[in-house]
């Protein structure tokens, strides 16, 4: 059985971050989210730490796509990190979050007239330019509001990561970003240079999610600095920043074996200093942006268990007060999961069940065949790494309210989004009578 760091077993029961994970059940009730804040931190202080220690001007930009809520976007500023938007719903909850505009990143393959308008009237930090409609909206906008923006080139380096292929994004074959081989990266800087109001300070990319190894890191700067190379000589372009993207793994089961945190910024460091010397170009700012790597192994979702279905020599079907409404990822990547019984984690008389949501859909599935000790309805399952895309991927299928989530910290819990009533769900709906 594996649990996550964080959590213990205390009485047989699960603890999170110290405290009893049934009791949270009970003042919050289920499907909840839990998140030990001192997890958030430790990651985000890992990444922000190794560049530090390598003496490299780095921006750790939190994709808050992975979980953005205030609380998360104030915990983020709070560790300094930048933050990286790709809607305008997340720059709103970037600026109810207070958090530095200098330090905000906005990506998006078709960002509107009004997302660029925000981002320009905030004066975020940078905008990563994703395709020539966007230039020339960008361009527009600028001049309308007599503004001037840093942004970076997003670019496909080509590059088959070796991941689920819904989350692989830096491959030429993708909605994302310009493609390097073809020109239209070359051609982007080109356009972009013309406009005086908008300074390009460099090249990003990100070549998917949930990325174990390093080579896909690594042979993507090599194509990035290769252009850069070409650039330099014949568009004396020099890049002040380099944007690696995120996707850094995380263990969801056991046979999920990710590095740590400073092996994959370590990776980055060695490679680009390789390339700089290689090409005698200056050291660039070195830009990441991680978000399941932060929030993904700091959160567990908390269910109750109702109905139990046995069909004799085939399967135990154990349904859950939740699913794909708030994980989508198995339903959608055949994500894999593991979890325990909160009430009874060291229960010995185990059974395989599988677990299934509540949604009309039979896909709706959120672990198959896992050990569990004996189950019975009221039970309470915690299931473990949902910290990313659990939330963020949250919807309103069937019309289940989304649900509450609350933070573990200093052996407090804190209510951080409340769970949502079904007059919320509802206010939007006009009646035709
Ligand atoms: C451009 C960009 N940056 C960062 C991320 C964050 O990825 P992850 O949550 O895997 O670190 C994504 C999502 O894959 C992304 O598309
Ligand atoms: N939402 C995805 C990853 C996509 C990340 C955004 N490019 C997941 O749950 O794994």
């Amino acid at each position: 059985m594996m649990i996550q760091p964080f959590t213990a077993i205390h009485n047989n029961q699960l603890t999170i971050a110290g405290i009893d994970a049934v009791e949270l059940t009970k003042k919050y009730g289920t499907p909840l989210f839990v998140y030990d804040v001192e997890k958030i931190r430790q990651n985000a202080r890992a990444f922000v730490s190794t560049f530090k220690k390598h003496g490299i001007n780095a921006q750790v930009a939190y994709a808050s796509k992975a979980f953005s809520s205030v609380a998360m976007v104030q915990i983020a500023k709070q560790e300094n990190l930048s933050l990286d938007v790709v809607s305008q719903g997340e720059l709103y909850t970037a600026i109810q979050a207070e958090f530095p505009v200098e330090k905000i990143h906005m990506h998006g393959n078709n960002k509107s007239f009004d997302e660029i308008s925000m981002a320009v009237e905030y004066n975020i930090g940078c905008v990563v330019v994703d395709n020539f409609h966007e230039i020339e909206l960008l361009a527009h906008i600028l001049e309308e509001q007599q503004r001037e923006m840093d942004v970076l080139i997003r670019v496909t380096p080509g590059i088959e990561a070796h991941t689920h292929d819904y989350i692989l994004t830096g491959n030429e074959d993708s909605k994302f970003g310009f493609d390097l081989t073809n020109g239209q990266a070359e051609e982007a800087l080109q356009r972009l240079r013309q406009i005086d109001r908008i300074h390009v300070k460099g090249l990003h990319c990100h070549i998917g999610s949930q990325i174990f190894e390093t080579d896909g890191f690594t042979m993507a700067i090599e194509r990035l600095f290769h252009t850069l190379k070409v650039w330099k000589d014949r568009h004396h372009f020099e890049s002040e920043v380099v944007n690696l993207g995120g996707g850094f793994g995380i263990r969801y089961t056991k046979e999920d074996d990710p590095l740590p945190h400073p092996a994959y910024v370590e990776a980055l460091i060695t490679k680009v200093k390789e390339e700089i010397d290689q090409y005698d170009m200056a050291f660039p700012e070195i830009w990441i942006e991680p978000g399941r790597s932060i929030v993904g192994d700091a959160g567990v979702t908390l269910y109750t268990i109702g109905s139990i279905k046995e069909i004799p020599n085939v399967r135990k079907y154990v349904s859950v007060d939740g699913g794909m409404t708030d994980n989508l990822r198995p339903a959608l990547y055949q994500a894999k999961y593991e979890a325990v019984i909160a009430n009874k984690v060291n229960g010995t008389d185990e059974e395989e069940v599988s677990i299934a949501g509540k949604c009309c859909e039979s896909g709706d599935m959120l672990i198959w065949d896992i050990t569990l000790p004996k189950v019975e309805p009221n039970d309470i399952l915690a299931v473990f790494s949902t910290g990313a895309y659990g939330y963020s991927m949250s919807n309103h299928y069937n019309r289940f309210p989304k649900p509450a989530v609350v933070f573990v910290e200093n052996g407090e819990d804190k209510l951080v989004v409340q769970r949502e009533s079904y007059k919320d769900m509802t206010q939007n709906d006009l009646s035709y009578e």
